[in-house]
Formats: C-alpha cells, sequence, structure tokens
C-alpha cells in the first residue's frame, strides 16, 4: 500500500485542516500542522509539485518560537513506540527553513563516473543469496522500493542515489524496521546495510508517529529522535554523508559528532536542530555530560558495527549510553544491530538492548562474499616488502593506462603503518597512512587523497577495516594478517562492494598458523581456492586458535544464538544452519559444515593495540 502524498497536498490539506499553528504542549490530540504555506505554492493546485521539503509546513524560525507553545515537533503526547501505520505529514523535521539546504547530491552529479556506478551494479551477484529469518511474526520481504511507503521524498532521494532495487538485506530489513520490530541483522561487506537501517528511521520521524512533544528548541540541548552509533569517526562521516542524502528535502536533520575534531562547530550544528544524530560513543558522552544533547527523546537506536560496538573495548560505553542515559527502555525505542559477523558472544550481549526482536542473517554470519577473489601467499616476515613491491609493480604494468590500481595495505601496528608509508614513498609508491596516532585532519586528509587516486596506496590499521565504502578499491592486501577471522571479513570488505568485484592478497606465514582453519575454511566457503599449504597448516593446527579466534555466529552455521539456548546447545551442537528459521534460497549445504563448536571463546579478544585503533 503506497500512502504517497506530495508535499503540496500535504500543506494543503495541513492549512485547510488546522485554524490555527498553535499546538498545546499538552494536547493529545492528533498531530497538528501549522497552517504555513510558502508563497510560491499559495495558489498551486494541490496534485502537482516537485517531491519537497516536509520542513517547510513550519516556518517559524527557532529562535523565535514562542515558549511553551508550538514547537518545530508539533505531535500529540502518546506512548513512543514506533510503529506501523500512520500517515505522512509535514511536520518532522522542522528547522528553520529559510536555511537553505546543501545539495548533498552535487558533488556525485560533478563526477559523472562516480555517479554512473550504482547503475553498473550487478546486484544479480545477490540474488540467490541465502535469507534467514528468525523471531515472531516476520514481515515479509519486499521486492521492490515502490512496494515501500517510504514516501516522496525519500523515493525520489533513492532515484537520486540510482538505487534501482533494494539489495537483499534491504529487502528484508525495510519492511521489518517500519513494522516496527527491532532486529539483528548481519548481511556481508558492502551489501547496503547503511540504507536498510536509514531509510526506516527517516522515514519514521516523517511519518512523525505519536510520540512524546520534544522539549521546546531554546535551550542549548539538542533532542535527536534517532541515534545511529557507529565505532569509527570516518564511518560516523560516512554515515551521516549517506544519511543526509537519502534524508534531502524531507526535513529530517541529520548531524554528526565524532572526536578529534573541535566541539564547536559540531554544537553549532546541534544548536541548530537535530533529529537523527550519528556519534562515536566517546564524543556522544561528552555531549551527554555537557548537557548538549539529551536521548530522552530517541525513538530509533541503531548500532553500526554492531558486534564491534559491543565488544570488550565499547561495551561499557555502549551501556552507559543505552541504559544511564535517560534513553528511553527497549520495547520503548526501536533498537537495530547491523554488522557483517555477529559471534554468539555478542549476540548474546546483544540481545539485553532488544525486545522481542528478529534476526536476520543474509548470506551466512560473518560470510565472506565471493565477488572478492582471496589469494593467500606464504610470505615470510623480513620478505614481506619486497612481495608487496612485486605485488605493487605487477599491478601498476597490468593496469589499462599505467596507472596504480587503489590499494588498501593492512598491517598491524600504527608503526608499522608509519614505516611501510616511508618505505614506499621512498621507493616510488605514492603512499599514505591513516592509524589512530594521526590527528584527525590527517586522517581525513589521508582518506580523501586515498580516494581521489592522489595517494592511491593506503596504509591502516584496523581503523579503517569495518564499514569504510570507498569506491573502485581493487585490491586488499592483509600484510599482516589479522588475529581474529572476523578482522579478516572486514578488511577484504573494503573491495568486492556493491555488486563489483575485487581481489584481496594475504601475506601468510607461521605467525598466523592460528588463524588457518578458520581462513581456510572461510575461502571455502567463499568458493576461493585454498592452497595445499594452507590446507596442511589448517590440519594442524587447533581449532579456533587457542581461544582467540571466534568465528561468527559459530562454526559456518551463521545463527540465531537464541536457537542454540533453546535447544540447550549454546555450543553448536546443532547442524550448523539455520536449522528452525524461516529461510529462502539455500545454502547447498555440505556436510563439512555441519555442526561443530563455537569457534573459539570471546575471552581471547584482541589485545590493546588493536582496540586502541577505534574510537
Ligand atoms: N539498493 C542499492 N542499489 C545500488 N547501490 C546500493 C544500494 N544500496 C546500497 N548501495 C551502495 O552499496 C554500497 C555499499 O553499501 P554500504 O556501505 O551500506 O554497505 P554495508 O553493507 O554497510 O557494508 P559494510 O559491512 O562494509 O559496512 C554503497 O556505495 C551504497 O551506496
Amino acid at each position: 500500500m503506497n500512502m504517497r502524498t506530495s508535499w503540496a497536498d500535504s500543506v494543503v490539506e495541513s492549512a485547510a485542516e488546522i485554524p490555527s499553528s498553535g499546538t498545546s504542549a499538552s494536547s493529545t490530540a492528533a498531530p497538528s500542522r501549522s497552517s504555513y504555506v510558502p508563497p510560491h505554492l499559495r495558489n498551486r493546485p494541490p496534485t502537482a509539485g516537485p517531491p519537497v521539503p516536509s520542513y517547510a509546513a513550519d516556518a517559524t524560525p527557532r529562535s523565535m518560537a514562542p515558549t511553551g507553545g508550538a514547537s518545530r515537533w508539533g505531535g500529540g503526547g502518546g506512548p513512543a513506540r514506533p510503529g506501523s501505520g500512520g500517515g505522512w505529514n509535514t511536520r518532522s523535521g522542522g528547522y528553520n527553513p529559510r536555511e537553505r539546504e546543501v545539495n548533498p547530491f552535487a558533488a556525485d552529479e560533478s563526477e559523472p563516473s562516480f555517479a554512473e556506478e550504482s547503475t553498473a551494479i550487478n546486484f544479480d551477484a545477490y540474488e540467490d543469496i541465502p535469507v534467514e529469518t528468525s523471531g515472531d511474526n516476520v514481515p515479509p520481504p519486499v521486492n521492490t522500493f515502490a512496494e515501500i511507503d517510504l514516501g516522496d521524498a525519500v523515493n525520489e532521494n533513492i532515484r537520486r542515489c540510482k538505487y534501482v532495487k533494494p539489495t537483499p538485506v534491504q529487502r528484508h530489513a525495510i519492511p521489518i524496521l517500519l513494522g516496527g520490530r527491532d532486529l539483528m541483522a548481519c548481511a556481508q561487506t558492502g551489501s547496503g546495510k547503511t540504507a536498510a537501517f536509514c531509510f526506516p528511521i527517516i522515514s519514521g520521524i516523517m511519518r512523525g508517529e505519536t510520540h512524546q512533544q520534544r522539549p521546546m528548541r531554546g535551550g542549548r540541548t539538542g533532542y535527536p529522535l534517532g541515534l545511529i552509533l557507529s565505532p569509527t569517526r570516518e564511518l560516523s562521516c560516512q554515515i551521516h554523508d549517506e544519511a543526509k542524502k537519502f534524508a534531502y528535502q524531507t526535513g529530517v536533520r541529520v548531524v554528526v559528532a565524532y572526536g578529534g575534531a573541535p566541539i564547536h562547530q559540531q554544537l553549532r550544528e546541534l544548536e541548530r536542530g537535530v533529529d537523527i544524530l550519528v556519534a562515536t560513543p566517546g564524543r556522544l558522552v561528552d555531549l551527554l555530560e555537557r548537557a548538549r544533547v539529551s536521548l530522552k527523546m530517541i525513538r530509533y537506536l541503531a548500532l553500526d558495527e554492531a558486534d564491534r560496538m559491543l565488544d570488550m573495548g565499547f561495551e561499557p560505553q555502549i551501556r552507559r549510553i543505552v541504559e544511564q542515559m535517560e534513553m528511553p527502555i527497549r520495547g520503548v525505542r526501536q533498537t537495530m544491530l547491523f554488522s557483517a559477523t555477529f559471534p554468539k558472544e555478542i549476540q548474546r550481549l546483544a540481545s539485553d538492548f532488544l525486545a522481542n526482536y528478529i534476526f536476520l542473517a543474509v548470506g551466512r554470519v560473518g560470510s565472506s562474499t565471493d565477488l572478492i577473489l582471496q589469494r593467500v601467499e606464504f610470505v615470510h616476515e623480513s620478505d614481506k616488502r619486497s612481495h608487496l613491491m612485486d605485488l605493487l609493480h605487477a599491478q601498476k604494468a597490468n593496469s589499462a593506462q599505467g596507472k596504480q590500481a587503489l590499494t588498501l595495505v593492512f598491517v598491524e601496528t600504527k608503526k608499522g603503518a608509519d614505516s611501510l608509508e616511508y618505505w614506499l614513498c621512498s621507493n616510488g609508491f605514492p603512499a599514505t597512512t591513516i592509524h589512530g596516532d594521526r590527528s584527525q585532519q590527517e586522517r581525513e586528509q589521508a582518506l580523501r587523497s586515498f580516494k581521489s587516486g592522489n595517494t592511491p596506496i593506503l596504509v591502516a590499521t584496523d581503523v579503517a577495516a569495518r564499514g569504510l565504502d570507498i569506491p573502485h578499491v581493487a585490491h586488499v592486501v592483509n600484510f599482516d594478517l589479522p588475529k581474529d577471522i572476523d578482522d579478516y571479513v572486514h578488511r577484504i570488505g573494503r573491495t568486492g562492494r556493491a555488486g563489483n568485484s575485487g581481489l584481496a592478497t594475504a601475506f601468510f606465514n607461521e605467525n598466523n598458523s592460528s588463524l588457518a582453519k578458520l581462513l581456510s575454511e572461510l575461502m571455502q566457503e567463499a568458493n576461493q581456492e585454498v592452497p595445499d599449504w594452507l590446507s596442511r597448516y589448517a590440519a594442524h593446527s587447533s581449532y579456533g586458535g587457542g581461544g582467540r579466534n571466534r568465528r561468527s555466529g559459530g562454526r559456518f552455521g551463521g545463527r540465531d544464538f537464541r536457537k542454540d539456548s533453546r535447544g540447550g546447545g549454546g555450543g553448536g551442537g546443532s547442524s550448523g544452519y539455520y536449522g528452525g528459521g524461516n529461510s529462502s534460497g539455500g545454502y547447498g549445504a555440505s556436510p563439512r559444515y555441519g555442526g561443530g563448536g563455537t569457534g573459539g571463546g570471546y575471552g581471547g579478544w584482541h589485545g590493546p593495540g588493536v582496540t586502541s585503533a577505534w574510537d
């Protein structure tokens, strides 16, 4: 069912319905709308008109809004659980309509080669991917964006993004979230999870379904309705950029806050109004402590890279934010967790934050996409540099115009990153680095320079392993392999995104033997060729690498941990596939993966050197 109405329609309707623009703060009646109609639309026939900003319905600049009277947030009272139903309204965003919204698509339009990309995407590569859901009353998936009631403005932005059809995770997750359900979603890297949580949040805020009235603006505290947390500054910026595109001309205002950057600019942005706050946990806590943000009104909470957000490094901070900072409790707010990997131990922790949730797995939990060609080469520590040099020379020689393709090189330590960068540069390969010891300005500059191709080699620690969506990364090199197989999945996922193919090369030696088994299994699972020597290493290594290597969701049976709990297993004794869930597609079950352990305990998580890469 589609309830689209043009903005001109709704403005005219609201003008007819509402005798005065005032709304009592204590009113419990249906949400009221401003009677203001912008001059250029006053004589407009109701059905005409471009998809347009809903915020224009609230013409009162915030600074001029009467205290205790109508606020930009309007809305009747009533408990806050978001859900399905309810029509569109035009008052939810409500920031100053005189303020011109910068067109977030302008940059794409000026770069035609990049703008073409989404249309050229081969999302058919994801078509027969197996999908599993579990939980009560799972809303059915959709096949097209047209079937989803996101509203005209968001639909127009989807068109501007050149998204022709939803990716599998979007097909399933969006109806679940529009249905008001909590969700734990696991889908492969580069498969469109950001839009899967952004669209429902934006559209929910636009609907402005019954929610408590937000406090009047005028104080210095911002009251977002949606909160999106991510583990790194760069990822928060990226989500913010994406969300601004999806929310363009909807009136939903998206603000970002992250550490390492001057807080004053972020405070100014918050003062101008915030509907959705995208943040890293550290900076958010700072803002909460300064009382510049309140979480009282949160209706939507999304954790991107949720398993990282709930691992030992972040979990206490997240728990504090979610449980001790006035955020509405689970079941009142809607909570959504997304990642490409979801170890059972983290699923168990995460369930504390969710109410009657649906578990969704697109592909096996923690699997890599077979769009990425994975190679593993045996390289002694002392030979790594010359081996990398050979790869880069060969790559350059094979490229169309002798240009270096974008290559992301992962190393273990920040020092190692600096020294490799220096060595590459002194050997004629323009490189830059991103890691936790660089200033935020340097990090952002490095990323820009890499994206633009000025320095086509980026040497990175795990700070760049998750979430970053950098177009045209052709090759990911694991110069130093990570300790944890899930980190490997995220790292190689920086290439082979959105239906494009990519290449990942790992340098393996005896120091990595604890990863051998999981690595070879992961590769087999993604239909990659596993070298015989790696299989031999795998055969000799103890499973799970002495407890340091967990495998998401247990032994290739990426699944809802609740099933194991119910079955009394907890250790992966069941089939290894999603035995009792709703499934579409098939895993072509291989007995190899049937049953098995959990892949090592959570206890042996990263050492401090690795967690320090995160914000
Ligand atoms: N429906 C769609 N059609 C075309 N392109 C899409 C669609 N949805 C998302 N994309 C594009 O796919 C790319 C990957 O999306 P996104 O960054 O959300 O992936 P992800 O699943 O979050 O990956 P990761 O696990 O690495 O964080 C982005 O460039 C995004 O614009």
